[in-house]
C-alpha cells in the first residue's frame, strides 16, 4: 500500500505559537480517517497541509507521493478534493448548482464558458445524483440550505476525480435528518472500492460514517491517538481529547458518546 499522506515531525507556528506541533502521521491508500478534536485543536490546519494550501514551519509533508516544497502545487491540488465552508464561501452565490460542480473540472470557481464538454456535464449530474441533488441542478447556489450546500460541495470536490478527498465538518449545522442522510451517503462512498482515500474532520463521533477505518485525535496541536477506530476510539482516549469523562459506544458501525453525569 502506498502513502497518500505522510507527515513527519510537522509543526506550524504562527505568531510564536504552534498550531500543530511535532505531528507524525501516515495515511495509506484506501484508508478513511476521521480527525476528532475540540475547537482550536488544529484539525483544519492538518487539512490545509494535506490540501497543500499551507506549508509546515518545520518537518516534512508528503501528499500523494510528492513532497511539499519540491512539487508544483498547481499540479498537486487538482489531485486532492476539498469540501469546506471556506471553499463554499468563495463560490458565486448566483451560479447554479450544476455550474458550481461543473466549474471544478476546469479548476475555476466561476462560470465563464458558454459550453462545457458533455462528458463533464454528465459526470457533474452523476455526482449530484449520488448526493441526492438531482432536483436542484438549476437552483442558485446562494439559495441552498446548509445541507444542500454541503452535498453540492462534496459533489464539487469529486469532480476532478481526486485521489484524496478532504471533508471539513461536512455535517456541521445539519438537522438530524440531514445529518443521517449525509452520513449514509458518505458511508456508501467510504465503502466504494473506487472512491478516493478520505479524511474527514468532525467534532462528533455520531457523524462518523460506517466504513471509515481510522481515527486521529488531536488536542492543543498534538496528536493524542492515531490508528484503527476499533483500538483508538476508546472512552479513555476520547475523554483525554475533550477534557471530560466520556463513554463511547459502537453499534453496527455507528458511534455515540455521552458525558458521565455530574455528582
Ligand atoms: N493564520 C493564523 N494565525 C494565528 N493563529 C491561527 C491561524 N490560523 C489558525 N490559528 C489558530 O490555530 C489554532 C488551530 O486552528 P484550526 O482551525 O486548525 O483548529 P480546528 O481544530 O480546526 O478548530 P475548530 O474545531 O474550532 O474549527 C486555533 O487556535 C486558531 O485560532
Amino acid at each position: 500500500m502506498s502513502e497518500v499522506l505522510e507527515l513527519v515531525d510537522v509543526s506550524v507556528v504562527r505568531d510564536g505559537r504552534a498550531l500543530v506541533e511535532d505531528v507524525s502521521w501516515s495515511v495509506k491508500e484506501g484508508e478513511r480517517w476521521v480527525i476528532l478534536g475540540p475547537n482550536g485543536a488544529g484539525k483544519t490546519t492538518l487539512l490545509n497541509l494535506a490540501s497543500s494550501y499551507l506549508f509546515p514551519t518545520s518537518g516534512t509533508v508528503g501528499v500523494l507521493g510528492e513532497r511539499l516544497g519540491s512539487v508544483d502545487v498547481f499540479e498537486l491540488r487538482p489531485r486532492v478534493g476539498m469540501a469546506s465552508i471556506a471553499m463554499a464561501e468563495k463560490l458565486p452565490r448566483r451560479q447554479t448548482v450544476l455550474e458550481t460542480v461543473l466549474t471544478a473540472a476546469y479548476g475555476m470557481t466561476a462560470h465563464w464558458q458558454e459550453s462545457y464538454d458533455k462528458v463533464d456535464e454528465d459526470r457533474a449530474r452523476a455526482f449530484l445524483d449520488r448526493l441526492g441533488m438531482s432536483d436542484y441542478l438549476d437552483r442558485r447556489f446562494g439559495t441552498l440550505s446548509e445541507g444542500e450546500r454541503k452535498r453540492t460541495m462534496i459533489a464539487r470536490a469529486m469532480m476532478t476525480d481526486p485521489e484524496l478527498l478532504l471533508l471539513d465538518e461536512p455535517a456541521a449545522g445539519l438537522d438530524l435528518g440531514g445529518r443521517e442522510d449525509l452520513v449514509r451517503r458518505l458511508g456508501r462512498l467510504a465503502r466504494d472500492p473506487y472512491a478516493p482515500s478520505m479524511l474527514m474532520v468532525t467534532h462528533h463521533v455520531e457523524e462518523i460514517p460506517p466504513g471509515f477505518t481510522h481515527v486521529l485525535m488531536i488536542r492543543q496541536g498534538q496528536v493524542l491517538a492515531a490508528g484503527p477506530l476499533e483500538t483508538e476510539l476508546t472512552s479513555r482516549n476520547l475523554s483525554l481529547c475533550f477534557g471530560l469523562p466520556l463513554v463511547v459506544e459502537e453499534q453496527n458501525g455507528r458511534w455515540t458518546a455521552q458525558g458521565l453525569p455530574l455528582r
